[in-house]
């Protein structure tokens, strides 16, 4: 293909790129040239074609670059960075009883422990066909179990950042051959106050494989080995950006389609609605949408408890998660989710980042959340794989904090706006 058609590609699928990047696109898996045991998970998972940013990262790993990557909700981050993840491991040599003493090959942190347990099941559904094994280091769970299975050795540990900074201060774990590091809902990880924990893992890693300041002075050994970090996320605040220029050297980001806006899959609808209306209001939304699958996303635990009180009490097929609940409690709710025990999901923000569970039909936003990245994420919990959603938000008087930034959203998703949330904030009050 000539750079023009190139060019039409990279509009066609929405992908910029920003930085030196001599990497094109993958147009589909076959010009990966993956190792067979990758093509064969990818051609179980269904997986006919890779997504826009799959198109655009997995090269770019491929080749050890830096990426931050920043995608709608829903585009397939996890499979993009996991494939050249196990690519690059089965690219070193195999770990026996005495190298597995120096750690794992990969790391992947995430701000959430279901969101870490959703990227194993992917990592686990992809490494399928090799003989790698992943070890989740997650809260909630016994970190002396954790610290013996780690102990046993494995390829790749999937972590939330307290718990892994934990393991490596009781030596349970060491990252002495780590030199591949994902960080994934990065902003999520600064916004819940993991960046000291975030820099630790970093520092906790082989500094002597970063790839020099100057290109020039880097090696033109095929074989030579680099640290590779991809960071992804749907949003990218400051905080980010700060965190990737401490430690990514001359990264390429990739950014597909508009980040921090709504995916184009899902309709919203906003109704403005008195606090004690919002009950009735959900019974009727929840009637309409039969058995398929919604998630209710509330602010509080208390609400949380207090919506499932009701819905139960008439007869919904509904559970909840939040971090109130034992980790027990939490992957019961999740698990009958998924496997359709119940079809309602009550939740609070624990839930609302990364979580991925197929042919979500409605969200509802029953509390408006207080930032526009936490509603984007919410609503990106419908109209994912390419699927339609519809979001749903009730709002009340205390939310005209937020009325400006969700009014703009709407207007850049072309969704309506109701009169009563356009109106200025002093008119309101
Ligand atoms: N190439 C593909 N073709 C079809 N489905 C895919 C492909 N890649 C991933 N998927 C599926 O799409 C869904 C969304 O993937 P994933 O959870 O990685 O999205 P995401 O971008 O990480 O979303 P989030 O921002 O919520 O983390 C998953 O069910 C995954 O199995």
């Amino acid at each position: 293909m000539t750079e023009r058609d190139w060019r039409i590609f990279r509009e066609d699928f929405n992908i910029q790129y920003k930085g030196s990047n001599n990497s094109l696109p993958m147009r589909n898996w076959e010009e990966g040239n993956f190792p067979r045991e990758i093509m064969k998970a990818i051609e179980k998972a269904g997986y006919k074609k890779p997504s826009p940013i799959q198109m655009a990262a997995i090269p770019l790993g491929l080749a050890q670059r830096d990426v931050i990557g920043v995608a709608e909700t829903g585009s397939g981050k996890t499979a993009a960075f996991v494939i050249p993840m196990l690519t690059y491991i089965m690219r070193q040599p195999p770990l026996t009883e005495v190298t597995y003493a120096d750690g794992p090959y990969a790391v992947v942190l995430a701000p959430t422990r279901e969101l870490a347990q959703q990227i194993e099941e992917e990592t686990a559904k992809l490494a399928e066909f090799t003989p790698y094994k992943t070890v989740s280091i997650v809260g909630g769970q016994s970190i002396e179990e954790q610290g013996t299975k780690l102990r046993k050795g494995c390829e790749i540990v999937i972590a939330t950042p307290y718990r892994l900074i934990d393991c490596l201060e009781r030596s349970y774990a060491v990252l002495n051959q780590c030199n591949y590091i994902v960080l994934d809902e990065a902003d999520r990880m600064i916004d819940l106050g993991f960046e000291p924990q975030v820099l630790g893992v970093m520092e906790a890693m082989p500094s002597t494989n970063l790839r020099p300041e100057n290109e020039e002075d880097e090696k033109h050994d095929r074989k030579a080995i680099y640290r590779t970090t991809y960071m992804f996320s749907a949003t990218m605040p400051m905080a980010v950006e700060r965190l990737a220029r401490k430690y990514l050297r001359r990264p390429i980001v990739v950014n597909i389609g508009n980040a921090g806006r709504a995916t184009d899959n899902v309709s919203q609808r906003v109704v403005v609605c008195k606090e004690n209306e919002k009950a009735n209001r959900l019974e009727q939304e929840l009637d309409l949408v039969d058995e398929k699958r919604a998630i209710v996303f509330v602010n509080t635990k208390r609400q949380c408890d207090n919506v499932y009180g009701k819905l139960d009490t008439l007869g919904y097929r509904c559970a909840v998660l939040h971090g109130g609940k034992s980790q027990e409690q939490r992957e019961t709710s999740i698990k009958g989710f998924r496997d359709d025990t119940y079809n309602i999901l009550i939740a609070t923000d624990v839930a609302g980042r990364g979580i991925d569970v197929p042919d979500v039909a409605l969200v509802i936003n029953y509390d408006m959340p207080n930032t526009i990245e936490a509603y984007t994420h919410r609503i990106g919990r419908t109209g994912r794989a390419g699927k339609k959603g519809t979001a749903l938000t009730f709002l009340t008087l205390s939310d005209t904090d937020v009325f400006f930034d969700l009014k703009k959203l709407l207007e850049d998703s072309k969704a309506p706006v109701p009169p009563e949330a356009s109106t200025p904030r002093t008119h309101m009050l």
